[in-house]
């Protein structure tokens, strides 16, 4: 059976060749187009180095299949079936990259039969490299990474995004968790601008807990299995098991932690990434999926 470290291993080198492209436009004035909301944000840099990454791995892997940030907005289909699969967000972070915040990713996930067998992200300013592979640990630069395992969430630093969405029933939704959660009481709320990174953070327990409602599978997939690797808890915000297409997730330091983040936390209706955008109907108002 493939244990498919030739892949993680080339995920890594074009990782680090890519992000010379980040870093090279990262101080330069940008070009900015809008997507889904005001703060949902694309450069050229990303779908560039999102043709960089998929160009190479299809010249290397000509079977393997993408989901890529870019390729979906521009209309490709985000489906994940069980050939081998490279989930890629070229920078994840772009609101960040804009405006020069010195937190930006490449994250790219690799599943096979819909299962994760490794995660690499790469946060290009602070050169910072987070790996896992299935069954084989967590690594950042290297070195054995361990979450914290914190089992009491009044004693936790909770990492948390407010996405790209900017819709009343998203932001009083997103708003009134952080505030619920700052009654339990927590220790602290961070938010660096970049899901992967932030959940990145879990796993080397410098955090305890992230969470998320919103993000997409590009997003986290990669620093999913990071957690999962550094002996962390990865599940939907609902308390059921993680599915990286539905637009939620806790990862924490124990299932303690994240049952309590669970309990506090409320979604706002998403539609997931795997559903037909033609077809769905969603939001507060039964708004066409955004
Ligand atoms: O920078 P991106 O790749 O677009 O990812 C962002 C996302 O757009 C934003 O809504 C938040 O979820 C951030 O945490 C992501 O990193
Ligand atoms: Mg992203
Ligand atoms: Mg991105």
């Amino acid at each position: 059976m493939s244990d498919w470290t030739d892949c993680l291993d080339f995920g890594v080198s074009i990782a680090k060749q890519a992000s010379e492209t980040v870093l090279a436009a990262f101080l330069l004035q940008k070009e900015v187009q809008l997507k889904s909301s005001p703060a949902d944000l694309v450069t050229e840099t990303d779908q560039r180095v999102e043709r960089i990454l998929i160009s190479a791995i299809r010249a290397r892997f000509p079977l393997h299949r993408f989901i890529g940030e870019e390729s979906v907005a521009a209309g490709e289909p985000c489906v994940l079936t069980d050939e081998p699969t490279w989930i890629i967000d070229p920078i994840d972070g772009t609101v960040n990259f804009v405006h020069r915040f010195p937190f930006v990713a490449i994250s790219i996930a690799f599943t096979v039969n819909k299962q994760t067998e490794f995660g690499i992200v790469y946060s290009c300013v602070e050169d910072k490299l987070f790996h896992a592979q299935r069954g084989r640990g967590a690594f950042l630069n290297g070195e054995k990474l361990q979450a914290s395992g914190q089992e009491d969430v009044s004693k936790c630093v909770v990492v948390t995004e407010i996405g790209a969405e900017r819709d009343d029933l998203a932001l009083s939704t997103m708003t009134s968790n952080i505030l619920r959660l700052l009654q339990l009481p927590v220790h602290g709320v961070r938010a660096l601008g970049t899901a992967a990174v932030d959940m990145c953070h879990v796993a080397t327990g410098g955090a305890d807990a992230y969470y998320h409602i919103g993000m997409h599978c590009w997003d986290i997939a990669a620093s999913a299995i990071i957690v999962q690797e550094a002996g962390g808890v990865v599940m939907d915000t609902d308390g059921s098991d993680f599915d990286m297409m539905s637009r939620r997730v806790i990862a924490a330091s124990s299932t303690s932690v994240a049952n309590s983040i669970a309990q506090v936390v409320q979604a706002f209706p998403c539609r997931r990434d795997d559903e037909d955008p033609t077809r769905c109907v969603c939001g507060a108002a039964g708004v066409k999926g955004v």
